[in-house]
This record gives structure tokens, sequence and C-alpha cells, in this order.
């Protein structure tokens, strides 16, 4: 096995796989790629070289998940959960102080799906959402716009929540889609609102997808799901005795595939397009077809959980519209604003949310 094909990213700065680059580093590459100077590769990486950082990887899988956080008492110590909550209060106890803060902007709302509407199961194909929240997302949508924004396909996703009056931006953000056909309620969208910023990569996700099946078929409890743009290797149910087989394996496919990047989620790799392209660009993007490109009056709201839903954070940080809301009730590095502890708590958010809106004077 070639190592010196791939370098990976440390956890922290987003894990992802990129081409080696040359020391001349005058390597051209292909359009929507991104573009890393050495130095700045240097500052950020860890070199897997034969194997001998996969130590590392295996830690960050263990990280992955929040029930993890349990066994490392330094970082979920109840001190450094105050001081955490004291930087990210709960969305909940700050609802009044966020309404004033709305300022009579519009609302639009971005829901993350797994771990924010459907609580983190061990079977992907069975993170169904409850009909109570199905019915506060239906809600919700007569009150603002709100699309759901997910690593999913837009396929699966749409089978759990089976709302046809969202948007979605399935595959963490590479496939757009507006309500369906007389569901729209936003006159500046047109109804046929479809973005695919990957659409050049379907063939070789599915050529990964086989391979990364293939490969992986002989550990137990491995999981790949194919979500058209991008596809995902979940080791959840895996023994993590195997995981570092398991990284040699998905490695041996992705150091072929020099265009892919392979991020992680919770117990779940994602392999990706290399673009620059995310869920912080599929809601600019979003906020755009709304007629929110340049315009001040409208306050974004982000739901999510995992490290996929930062970039959007960080969108809506750096526009200083709007906030993030990061599900979880362990401390983690993030830029979101508040936080709300699990899928029930975003349920009693977003009912509160319909309830203001419904006493608000209509103009
Ligand atoms: O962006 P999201 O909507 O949060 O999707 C991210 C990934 O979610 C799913 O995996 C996660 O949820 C599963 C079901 O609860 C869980 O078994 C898994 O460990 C989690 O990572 C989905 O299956 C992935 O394909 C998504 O990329």
């Amino acid at each position: 096995m070639s190592s010196s094909q791939n370098v990976v990213v440390s956890e922290t700065t987003r894990s992802s796989i990129i081409p080696k680059m040359n020391d001349s580093s005058s390597q051209k590459l292909p359009p929507g790629f991104i573009s890393i100077s050495k130095k700045k590769l240097l500052n950020n990486i860890d070199i897997i070289n034969g194997g001998q950082r996969i130590n590392a990887w295996v830690e960050s899988m263990r990280a992955s998940s929040p029930t993890h956080l349990k066994s490392l008492p330094s970082l979920a110590s109840q001190q450094q959960l105050n001081s955490w909550i004291m930087q990210h209060p709960s969305a909940l106890e700050m609802f009044e102080q966020i309404m004033e803060a709305s300022g009579g902007k519009q609302i639009v709302m971005f829901l993350d799906y797994d771990g924010t509407l459907s609580p983190i199961v061990d079977d992907p194909d069975r993170a169904f959402m409850s009909s109570k929240m199905r019915r506060t997302v239906k809600k919700l949508a007569k009150c603002f716009p709100t699309a759901i924004v997910t690593g999913r396909c837009i396929d699966k996703v749409y089978n759990f929540v089976k709302l046809a009056e969202l948007y979605y931006a399935g595959s963490h953000g590479m496939d757009i889609k507006g309500p369906a056909k007389g569901f729209s309620r936003h006159k500046r969208v047109k109804q046929s609102l479809l973005y695919q910023p990957a659409s050049d990569y379907v063939p070789m996700i599915d050529e990964v997808y086989r391979q990364l099946l293939e490969k992986t078929k002989s550990t137990p409890g491995v999981k790949v799901e194919n979500h058209k743009f991008c596809t995902s290797v979940h080791f959840r149910c895996v023994d993590e005795k195997k995981w570092s087989e398991l990284v040699l394996q998905v490695r041996s496919v992705l150091k072929e595939y020099p265009t892919l990047k392979l991020t992680q989620g919770r117990k779940v790799f994602e392999i990706r397009p290399m673009i620059e392209w995310d869920k912080g660009k599929a809601l600019e993007f979003l906020l755009e077809s709304l007629g929110f490109g340049n315009s001040n009056n409208v306050f974004p709201i982000y739901i999510g959980d995992d490290r996929t839903d930062e970039d959007a954070f960080k969108v809506l940080r750096d526009r200083g519209e709007g906030f993030g809301i990061l599900v979880s009730k362990f401390p983690k590095d993030t830029d979101a604003s508040y936080s709300l502890q699990n899928p029930s708590e975003v349920m009693d958010f977003l009912r509160r949310l319909v309830e203001w809106k419904q006493m608000q004077p209509s103009i």
C-alpha cells in the first residue's frame, strides 16, 4: 500500500485526505479543488506513514461520538460543562432574548437531520423522526422558510421527513431542492430550485461506494451508504479492535481518488468531492435564493449536532446574522452561540418558535 499518496488533516481541522503536494508546490489542481499551501499543510497535518499514525486516527474515531466523552472525565467534568454552558447557553432558557435579537427580521430555519430531528441510533436506516417532531416541523414551515440540511441524500432524508413544503440540502449541501410544486410560499424562489455543484462526481462516488463495500465486507458491523454525491462508512457497530483495520481498508480505496476528501462525523467516515462546498455554502445559497443575498433583513437560525454543521455555524458567525444552536449534552468546540441537549429539546424550541410567531400581530 502506498503511504505517501495522501495526507490526513487532523480532526480538529476537519480530517481530510488531500493530494500530496510536491516540494515545488506547483501542482495544477482541477477546477473546484481547495488550494492549500504546503506551509499550511505542514502546520495542520498528521502524516500517515506506513500506518504509523493509525493510532491518531483511532483516537479521533473514538472521540467522534458524544457517548465516548463519558469516558473522558477531564472533558466532561461538571466544571467544564458549567463553563461551556455559560458560553453556549440553552436556547430554551434564552428564548426571549433570542426573539428580541431577531428584531422583526425574517427568520429562516435550517435543520440538520440525524441527532437533531431524530435521535442517534445504531442502524442509520432506522433513524426515524417521531410523528410529533414531524407535526412540529410542518407547523414551523408554515411560519418560516425551513430547510433540512443533511449529509444524507435527499431521497433518504425525504423518506424520513416526508414534508414536501420544505427546502432540502442533501449530501452535505451538494444536492439542493426547493419545495415540491405548489408548496412554495416564497414568491422570490423559483419553484424549480435545484443546485448540484458536484454532479460530475456521481459516477466516481458510485465506483468508490462499490469498492468500499467490497473492501470492508470482511469487517463485521460496518455499513457503507451511497448518498449519490458522497458516501459514508459507518463504524458505530464495528468492534474497536477492528478500527485500525477499517482505516487501512478505507485508505486503500481512497488513495486512488485524490479528488475526494475524507471527513469524520459521529462514528462515520464521510467521503466527499474535494470541492469548496459544504453545509455553510448551502446555507448561503439558500439565503440568496430566498432573496436575502444582500439583505440584512434576515435572521437565520441553524440547528445541528455534527462536525459538518460547524461550517454553517461559522458562516452565520462571520455574517453576523442569526446564530447557530449546537445539539449536544457535552462541551464541544463550536461556532454555535447556543445549545440544546437533544432532539426533544429541539422540538420544544421549534414549538416555542411557532407559538411566538402565532402571537405576532400580522402586518
Ligand atoms: O447531516 P446529518 O443529517 O446529521 O447526517 C450525518 C450522517 O447521519 C447519519 O449517521 C448518523 O446517524 C446514524 C443514525 O442515528 C448513526 O447510526 C450514525 O452513527 C451517525 O453518524 C447518516 O447515516 C450518515 O450517512 C450521515 O452522513
